[in-house]
């Protein structure tokens, strides 16, 4: 079977075409810039050079048919028509409290994940652009959502509940669903067979270091608490997003500098985080180099980073009454050993010991950084979340197929 990932943003559609024998990519590649004046396409044929190109793509249909030309293309094409793609699968950031897995894409579905617009509006309209795109191009091919917050819904309500009126939860679904749930669920179960032990019978804490960021305790093989919240706003300091704040802090600078909900969502979500602290970038390559240069602003962004995840990795321990492994993913935790060291010898205490050297090497595999006698095993293992997405599509399509 030959499936196609997508991950749809607002203004970018990412892809992957799978073919599930072997579970080889084909193919992956980009649409960036939609609906702006030049849009930029990239395409990574597997076997063949990189085509990039540059054009006018205005809206998510138009994108979702210049991926199926890529693929189907006859010099740099990986499959000779549109029929030979048995499904679509797609990651949808908030699945709520109603999909606690992957479900086929039906009309029902559909009208869930609008319902669930105005907890996630930065990601849930362009994934339902990304869905209706896909039906407009290919009306035959069955389609599958997998949701980052469903891993998560195995938390304790002691995990997931705030300490607000509970009419807010009853009323709103006011609570911590959680995200990133793919790549904490393929890393914690790589994790454990990278160790040749039972995923259940380890406490874990997956650290899903990225562009955005959180930390997951995983307690008997599922997700006990996760850092980020109602949206991916809470817990670490990210790129451009604060994480935990006073939340009093919101209200009091609104009414002082005069600012809208949208400003003060913003002021969030765009202009904090790093990008704020550094005044450089939101890049922690572009912020660990002006680190080294002697940068002060960098290193007080790398700093607060640093001690922040510490911090979580503490308060997990602590959650789990114990910590086995502790893992690294995503673009910051897979390619960053500054950040690795910076976090594992400020919590030696815990009885971690980081191999300085092995933590240096830079590799595309699942990898131990600990010493033989650190008790905290420390691995660093990529994460993949389009290989997840794929997988429960096939198996979900598969099924129905019986
Ligand atoms: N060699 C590197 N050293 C330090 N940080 C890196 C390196 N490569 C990538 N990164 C970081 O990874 C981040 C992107 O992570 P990624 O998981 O790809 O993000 P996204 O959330 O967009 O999927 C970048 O912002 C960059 O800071
Ligand atoms: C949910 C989330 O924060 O996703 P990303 O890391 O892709 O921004
Ligand atoms: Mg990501």
């Amino acid at each position: 079977m030959k499936v196609l990932v997508i991950n749809a943003g607002s203004s970018s559609l990412k892809y992957q075409l799978y073919e599930m024998l072997n579970e080889n990519v084909l193919a992956s590649g980009r649409v960036e810039r939609i609906g702006m004046d030049s849009s930029i396409v990239t395409h990574e044929p597997a076997d063949k050079p990189e085509v990039r190109d540059v054009s006018e793509i205005l809206d998510h249909v138009t994108a979702v048919k210049r991926v199926i030309d890529m693929i189907t293309h006859k010099e740099y094409g990986v499959i000779g028509s549109m029929s030979e793609i048995d499904a679509v699968g797609h990651r949808i950031v908030h699945g709520g409290e109603v999909f606690k897995g992957s479900v086929l894409v039906t009309q029902e579905v559909k009208l869930e994940i609008r319902r669930l617009f105005d907890l996630a509006p930065l990601h849930n309209p362009a994934h339902m652009m990304g869905i209706t795109a896909v039906e407009a191009v290919m009306p035959e091919v069955p389609q599958v959502v997998v949701f980052d917050t469903a891993f998560h819904q195995t938390m304790p309500n002691t995990s997931y509940l705030y300490p607000v009126p509970t009419v807010l939860y009853r009323r709103h679904k006011i609570r911590r669903y959680g995200f990133h749930g793919t790549s904490h669920a393929y890393v914690s179960d790589k994790a454990a067979r990278y160790l040749n032990k039972p995923l259940q019978s380890l406490k874990m804490v997956t650290c899903h270091i990225g562009n955005g960021a959180s930390c997951a305790a995983i307690l008997d093989g599922k997700s006990f608490d996760t850092s980020m919240g109602m949206t991916p706003l809470e817990g670490l300091m990210m790129g451009t997003r604060s994480g935990d704040i006073d939340p009093a802090i919101v209200p009091f600078v609104m009414n002082k500098e005069e600012l809208t909900l949208n400003e003060a969502n913003s002021m969030l979500n765009k202009h904090s985080g790093m990008l704020a602290i550094s005044g450089i970038s939101s890049d922690m390559r572009e912020v660990t180099e002006a680190m080294h240069e002697g940068d002060k602003n960098a290193k007080l962004a790398f700093d607060m980073y640093t001690y922040r995840l510490r911090k979580y990795i503490g308060a997990y321990a602590a959650a789990m009454n114990g910590i086995d492994v502790l893992v690294f993913t995503a673009g910051v935790g897979e390619n960053s050993p500054d950040v690795r060291e910076a976090v594992c010898e400020g919590i030696t205490f815990l009885g971690i010991e980081l191999d300085k050297e092995k933590n240096r090497i830079r590799s595309k595999e699942a990898r131990e950084i600990s010493t033989p006698n650190s008790r905290i095993k420390v691995l660093v293992v990529p994460t993949n979340e389009e290989l997840l997405i794929a997988r429960d599509t096939n198996t979900i399509v598969k099924e129905l197929q019986n």
